[in-house]
């Protein structure tokens, strides 16, 4: 491996194992359930990598030094311990979708009560409009181990703005550009399963209208915070470089 390749490596190793910290620190995980992986872009005609977390370790436990790096087929290439049960699920994202750098996996309980119930969270508040952009939909019931969560992962959002699935009687799987932006998804996603839970215990609760949504999500994807601040607020100019 090339020391750029080892030094991607590295880095990713200290990014996914703190993002597990960040799992614990918003209520999404039990013990030892739930698990983040990232992409390491292949360089110079490289394949791409995946880091993991090891299977079954407790949260205080892991350190960069115990992910796993394995291949896309989710062969281990590096590390001494076993990888995530959920490697071959992770791996099958990463193989079937390269604009996702980061999957999540997380139990994180109102949003897998959701799935439990096989139901999909309707996008009935702005924060589901600004995040996800529809519902959060659900996926089929699959048995760990093979490829059949990652397929149900890709199908059901195959065509679909949701970074977030709720894999029927399971759990919730995320995507993102990369992994900071996959667990930001499992936090908002338990985030607004909780509050359209409790809404639906005060009464009715009614879809958003489509057209809200799209500007809710285009607003926040493309305007919201100090990046899209500052695009907005640079006025836009000609190309002969006057203002427009
Ligand atoms: O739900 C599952 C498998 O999908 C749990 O076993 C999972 O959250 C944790 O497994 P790992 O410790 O990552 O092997």
């Amino acid at each position: 491996m090339s020391d750029d390749r080892t030094r991607a490596v590295e880095r990713v190793k200290d990014e996914v194992c703190a993002l597990h910290a960040e799992l614990l620190r918003w209520g999404l995980v039990a013990w030892t359930s739930g698990n983040v992986s990232a992409r390491v872009v292949g360089a110079d005609g490289a394949d791409d990598l995946m880091v993991i977390k090891p299977s079954g370790l407790a949260y205080s436990e892991l350190t960069p030094q115990s992910m796993v790096v394995c291949d896309l087929d989710g062969k281990v290439l590096e590390g001494d311990l076993s990888p995530s049960s959920d490697t071959a699920a992770h791996a099958y994202v990463y193989r079937h979708r390269p604009d996702v750098g980061g999957v999540v996996h997380t139990h994180s309980p109102y949003a897998t009560a959701w799935a439990t119930a096989g139901e999909a969270i309707p996008c009935a508040i702005t924060a589901m409009g600004d995040e996800f952009g529809d519902d959060i939909p659900v996926g089929p019931f699959a048995l760990i181990g093979d490829d059949s969560i990652g397929q149900g992962i890709v199908a059901t959002l195959d065509g679909h703005r949701s970074p977030a699935v709720l894999m029927r009687q399971h759990g919730v799987f995320t995507i993102g550009k990369d992994a900071k932006a996959a667990v930001k998804a499992a936090v908002m996603c338990e985030d607004v399963a909780r509050t359209v839970h409790l809404a639906r215990q005060l009464g009715q609760v009614e879809r958003l209208q489509q057209h809200y949504v799209d500007r809710l999500y285009d607003r926040y994807q493309n305007v919201y915070g100090q990046d899209g601040a500052a695009a907005a607020a640079t006025p836009a100019t000609t190309s002969e470089g006057e203002s427009a």
